[in-house]
């Protein structure tokens, strides 16, 4: 599927435009289907986008708002998304707005996803937008480069729902929903800041084997066109 490359200024201007497009997508999404749904990845990137998506009038008790991936801790931990999303994104309007965490005090991970599937089937597919994120791994979601379940992960047949990951780049296991949940979003986002990032994108553009650099699924066979959002 195609790719579509929006370049701002700036990281802040970025954040307004993306908000901008997020928080009209919901809407039509409401309008539509009387919901909508957004899973957003973690990480540093997000958090300007977050705050000025959390400011944006729309009818956040009709949205639910899930996670790409999680890592395997409480929110408690300064490494959860769920907090960062709690403290950045739930904020202000978005507050109303219904949150499903990936993250479950279960016995072990695996447990955990099986809880996060079966918890987060109820959004329906598709997800109205996905924010993906990159890592300079290549990785996005919790698809990182030999991976525990990257051939699971990114398998276009491999059902709809969260499974595990670990990696030697990922820290702590991970809980990821899979290629098959992402790549259909009716809006499909890629945002990324910085002149490496921009330089490992070129190289993800180029040839070589997905699992080497795992964003290569969603640029090459992603079912909606992926909307790359860039800064320096
Ligand atoms: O849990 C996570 O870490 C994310 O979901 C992950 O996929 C992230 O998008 C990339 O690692 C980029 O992270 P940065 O924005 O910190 O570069």
């Amino acid at each position: 599927m195609s790719t579509t490359l929006h370049t701002f200024d700036t990281g802040a201007v970025l954040a307004e435009g993306l908000a901008n497009t997020v928080s009209a997508a919901l809407a039509s999404g409401i309008a539509a289907r009387g919901t909508a749904s957004i899973a957003v990845s973690g990480g540093s990137t997000p958090k300007a986008f977050f705050q000025a998506l959390a400011k944006k009038d729309i009818a956040w008790d009709k949205v639910t708002v899930t996670l790409v991936d999680e890592r395997f801790v409480p929110p408690e931990s300064d490494r959860s998304n769920h907090a960062l999303v709690t403290a950045n994104l739930l904020q202000g309007p978005a507050a109303k707005a219904h949150f499903l965490p990936l993250y479950h005090a279960a016995a072990s991970a695996e447990d955990a996803a099986v809880l996060a599937s079966n918890d987060t089937a109820k959004i329906g597919a598709p997800f109205d937008v996905v924010v993906l994120g990159m890592g300079t791994d290549g990785h996005t979601a919790s698809f990182f480069p030999g991976g525990t379940q990257l051939s699971r992960a990114i398998d276009a047949t491999t059902p709809r729902g969260v499974i595990t990951m670990e990696a030697e780049g990922a820290g702590e296991p991970r809980l990821t929903f899979t290629f098959s949940s992402l790549h259909d979003a009716r809006l499909l986002i890629l945002h990324i800041e910085g002149e490496g990032k921009k330089v490992v994108l070129a190289k993800a553009e180029g040839p070589g084997d997905e699992a080497e650099m795992p964003i290569r699924t969603m640029l090459r066979r992603a079912a909606s066109p992926l909307q790359i959002y860039w800064a320096p």
